[in-house]
């Protein structure tokens, strides 16, 4: 997960591969609670999605007393026992609309006289409505008192009035603000119906059926047989009790499926033999937001599925503009409205007035955000309309995602942009809500267009902080690494293994074993052959053994493409010698680190020492500026800056100070003039 400010994403150019998506989170949090409720008996829950919002479930289960163990994606959940449920409670519900809901439903029925729970969520939580669903649960008795706004959590609950309860055996609820509250009532009731059937009658038209669906096949699931009749009356029979299934897999999350369902219908080329695979997830989901792969379709997206997978083509191009009820795949719809980007003519998505209650007002933010793009966006209350940048309008922007993961991701889609404008994804960590590795899972996927990889090169003398201020900017930006240093250290030390004299007549054997190279970078560890080498390439005859086997042309040309080909999406930070004058003389950003030789000196004494060395700063000084003094004399990309490097002198500069200094240069090359020229083909 990119948990940093922003996530620049470069040009994209195609995208082809298999992905393997994580489990449903209104799935997950359905089944996590169902198997919570079945009292004192033990759920093992399969490939459930570990995400913020199952957290905020997972947790107050917890807090509950329900006993949970969980191992990567499997749950085990031994269901709550009522009369051991704790006197208080407080329970932080994240924005988890799937855990605030049921859980009010849950526990106002289950609180008893003595207890008292408090649920409540972020700022955002506690501005999306729960009235109508605490109307609800009134209406049986339940005792809930709003804490803040009278409408929205927190909410404080206690216990209900036993002879209400029995006597209200039908119950009114809104069906048009959120399908949640209807699901909540219905997840509640198996714990009181015992002795009589409960009626829930739903007052005006029922939006999103499909999450009922949902609901109704779980609660079957966990042997609650639910009469739906014509999705106005709901009964739960007298005798209903929850039953465990033992075993339950999670399907993959169908609303996560849209984002790569748009992806391969932009970015899959069949001519090329371009496809995007799509496995957990199938057209006979139970979730209503599989059906959006017919308005995919009707967009002209190729789709092919069979059980539990799809397979993703670019159909008909540009796309379809369509005329579409977004009702009932409210989620994904908002994929749409950035697949509009890419069609010709106006797609209105109508009907989708939930969007405005959602993690934020999504309508709101889609007109915001599309809009920054160049797009030509119209709305209502409970409609948006949208037309694509004309091909010399498209810009590119800085999205705000307002902590809404389906913002965040659905505006990825943006970077195959014709105009090869990056786009930056504000606050890429909102995606921990459904699909933590989103980015992770697209930048596998997606090909960027020629030469749009951004590199930031870090070149400098020894010892001058350069793979420390890489390793700080690429954390910062979310970038990869390259160590170009310990290439040449690893050859060094590969050489010696194999005999060679590290000397120009044994050039043609050195670069074969410089081609050869069987690396791994595992964290501290580095993999020669399987054997971790990193304590001989530190050591100061690795240093010289370095120095001396990257001054031999054929070595240096062996390594260079490998260089290259680490220039990987989202970016790439490169340290070393020649970065920005032969390996990467493209990058929007060069830096030639430099630090007195005191400085220097001291500084890898230092390091060394803390290593446990025995070294001594007069030698060691010494090694430096003659290895350097090598390294800028030497014939073939010797060290010096690039004509167009910016120069840093770190000497009297904290390490936090000279990481704020690059980010600054890097917002000013890539995110300023330079943004919107990068990858152009
Ligand atoms: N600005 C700084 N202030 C103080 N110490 C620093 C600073 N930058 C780096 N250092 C320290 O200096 C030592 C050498 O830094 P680093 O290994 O990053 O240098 P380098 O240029 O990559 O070296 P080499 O050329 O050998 O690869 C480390 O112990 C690091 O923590
Ligand atoms: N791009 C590069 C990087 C390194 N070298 C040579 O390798 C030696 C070790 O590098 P460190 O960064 O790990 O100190 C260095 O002294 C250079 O001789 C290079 O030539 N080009």
């Amino acid at each position: 997960m990119f948990s940093i400010p922003f996530l620049d994403i470069a040009a994209l150019q195609s995208a082809t591969g298999t992905v393997q998506l994580p489990g449903s989170k209104s799935i997950s949090n359905r089944v996590l609670l169902l198997a919570a409720l079945c009292e004192g008996q033990t759920t093992v829950l399969h490939d459930v999605l570990a995400s913020d919002d199952t957290d905020a479930m997972l947790t107050a289960l917890q807090t509950l007393g329900c006993e949970i163990e969980r191992q990567a994606q499997q749950v085990r959940i031994t269901g709550l026992d009522r009369q051991s449920l704790p006197a208080q409670a407080q329970l932080h519900l994240g924005n988890a609309g799937t855990a605030m809901r049921p859980l009010t439903a849950a526990l106002a029925l289950l609180v008893g006289p003595g207890q008292a729970f408090e649920l409540t969520g972020v700022a955002r939580m506690q501005e999306r409505p729960i009235g109508d669903l605490v109307d609800a649960l009134r209406q049986l008795g339940c005792a809930i008192d709003y804490l803040k706004n009278p409408g929205f959590p927190p909410l404080a609950l206690r216990a209900a009035d036993p002879q209400k309860l029995q006597a209200s055996g039908s119950i009114q609820i809104r069906g048009d603000v959120s399908s949640q509250f209807l699901t909540a009532m219905l997840m509640a009731l198996p714990l009181v119906a015992k002795e009589r059937d409960y009626v829930i009658e739903v007052v005006g038209e029922l939006i999103s059926k499909p999450y009922i669906a949902i609901t109704l096949n779980l609660l079957a699931r966990f042997g609650i047989v639910v009469r739906n009749d014509n999705w106005q009356r709901f009964t739960i029979a007298a005798g209903s009790r929850y039953q465990s299934p033992g075993q339950l897999h999670v399907e993959a999350d169908a609303s996560s499926a849209s984002y790569l369902v748009a992806l391969g219908g932009i970015a899959s080329d069949p001519a090329l033999g371009q496809a995007i695979t799509i496995e957990g997830v199938g057209e006979d989901s139970i979730q209503g937001d599989i059906r959006f792969i017919d308005a995919a379709r009707q967009m002209g997206v190729h789709v092919e599925t069979g059980p539990n997978w799809l397979r993703v083509q670019r159909g008909q191009w540009p796309l379809k503009a369509i005329d579409i009820d977004g009702n009932h795949i409210p989620d994904a719809a908002m994929t749409l409205a950035v697949m509009a980007l890419y069609a010709e003519g106006t797609t209105r998505i109508t009907n989708i007035a939930s969007w405005r209650v959602k993690e934020t007002d999504r309508i709101d933010a889609m007109v915001n955000e599309l809009s920054k793009l160049g797009a030509v966006v119209d709305s209502g209350p409970d409609w948006i309309s949208v037309a694509p940048p004309a091909a010399d309008a498209w810009r590119s922007a800085s999205i705000a995602t307002y902590d809404d993961h389906r913002v965040a991701m659905c505006f990825s889609l943006a970077a195959f942009n014709p105009a090869s404008v990056a786009v930056r994804i504000e606050d890429p960590r909102c995606v921990g809500k459904t699909f933590p590795d989103y980015f992770e899972a697209l930048f596998a996927l997606a090909q960027p267009k020629p030469n749009a990889v951004p590199v930031i090169c870090i070149d400098g003398p020894s010892a001058s902080g350069k793979g420390t201020l890489a390793a700080h900017v690429a954390k910062q930006l979310g970038f990869h690494v390259l160590d170009s240093g310990a290439l040449y250290r690893v050859a060094g030390v590969a050489a010696r293994q194999r005999g060679l004299d590290i000397a120009p007549e044994h050039a043609p054997a050195l670069a074969d074993v410089a081609r050869s190279l069987q690396l791994v970078f595992d964290g501290e560890r580095v993999l020669l052959d399987g054997r971790d080498v990193a304590a001989a390439m530190r050591s100061d005859a690795g240093s010289r053994d370095a120095s001396l086997i990257s001054a031999i042309p054929a070595v240096r040309d062996a390594l260079l493409q490998w260089q290259r080909e680490r220039a990987a999406l989202p970016g790439l930070v490169a340290d070393g010698r020649d970065m920005g004058t032969v390996v990467f003389p493209d990058a929007p950003l060069k830096v030639f680190l430099t630090a007195s030789a005191e400085h220097r000196a001291e500084r890898r004494y230092k390091q060394l020492i803390s290593q446990g060395f025995d070294v001594k700063l007069a030698s060691l000084r010494e090694e430096l500026e003659a290895r350097d003094l090598r390294d800028t004399t030497r014939a073939v990309a010797p060290l010096k800056p690039a004509v167009d490097a910016k120069v840093l002198d770190n000497s009297d500069l904290s390490v936090a100070e000279a990481t704020e200094q690059v980010l600054q240069w890097w917002r000013q090359a890539y995110a300023g003039a330079a943004f919107a020229t990068l990858g152009h083909d």
